[in-house]
């Protein structure tokens, strides 16, 4: 079974380019009460690389994701040990920022979630809380985050229009701007496209190989064709394990596991 690998031939110049690993994944295990989601993973993720994370439903993606943010903070049954390394510090530990933390690390979720004000106020709103009140650099950070996030030439005439007045594409692509007026250096996504037409997925499949020149993304997909086009690196989940990690040219064309390839080729799911 062939994947079309598109996109691919020029990543190669950036695959050259490949930086040390921006978080190391050590012996992480997550639990829901007695419910054990997440066994024991181990693995580093290169800076500025997309890595992509694929599996069954119910697998452990969203669950090993939504830890390296601290959002299962939120969710009182969640237990976890190990440890997760962002350059060197474990932000599972009981001192970290957690505020400041989901700042360097930005979440996009599977639904486009803007907030019920303009387009504008939608990326100030968290600037003003960091003491950013001037005008003008406001200005400034609302045009590059939306630019960044290929949307400030369907909205620069409309910014003070409701953001809910957008397409689910735009406002998918306003949440990804919101995360980016913040300066993030990592992007974790969770499913962002799979709500979205196949236009509005494409556009959002090509920001995010764009914005892996600048940024480390982590994306959670269904759809192996996009973990395939857009991902440096791909890792299989299945019952909570890490089955498989590696190139995604390799996870799609000549797995190790019997298991990936199982799963790639469709045999369950
Ligand atoms: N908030 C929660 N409370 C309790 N258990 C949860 C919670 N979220 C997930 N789980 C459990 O953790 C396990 C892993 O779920 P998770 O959502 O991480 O899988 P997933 O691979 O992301 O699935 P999907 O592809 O369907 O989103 C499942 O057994 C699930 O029931």
């Amino acid at each position: 079974m062939k994947f079309v690998l598109d996109k691919k031939q020029e990543r190669v110049t950036k695959e050259k380019e490949k930086k040390n690993a921006i978080l190391k994944v050590r012996n992480l295990n997550i639990y829901y009460g007695d419910n054990h989601a997440v066994h024991d993973i181990n693995m580093d993720i290169e800076e500025k690389s997309i890595t992509a994370l694929i599996g069954p439903s119910g697998c452990g993606k969203s669950t090993f994701l939504r830890s390296i943010n601290r959002m299962n903070d939120t969710i009182p049954i969640a237990k976890n040990n190990g440890e997760i390394l962002y350059e060197g510090l474990n932000i599972l530990e009981d001192d970290i920022e957690v505020v400041a933390l989901r700042k360097e690390i930005g979440m996009v979720f599977q639904k486009p979630n803007p907030f019920p004000m303009s387009i504008y106020n939608n990326i100030t709103h968290a600037l003003k809380f960091k003491g950013i009140r001037k005008k003008k650099e406001l200005n400034q950070i609302v045009e590059d985050s939306l630019k960044k996030a290929a949307l400030w030439d369907e909205v620069k005439d409309r910014l003070h229009e409701s953001a809910l007045s957008l397409s689910g594409g735009q406002q998918q692509r306003l949440c990804i701007a919101r995360s980016l007026a913040l300066k993030p250096r990592i992007l974790l996504l969770d499913e962002p496209s799979s709500a979205l037409d196949p236009i509005s997925n494409a556009k959002i499949e090509d920001l995010i190989m764009e914005l892996s020149s600048e940024y480390t993304i982590i994306i959670v997909t269904h759809n192996m064709q996009q973990a395939s086009r857009v991902a440096d690196k791909t890792a299989f989940f299945l019952s909570g394990d890490l089955m498989e990690y590696d190139e995604t040219s390799k996870i799609f064309t000549n797995p190790s596991n019997p298991k990936t390839e199982e799963y790639i080729t469709g045999k369950f799911g």
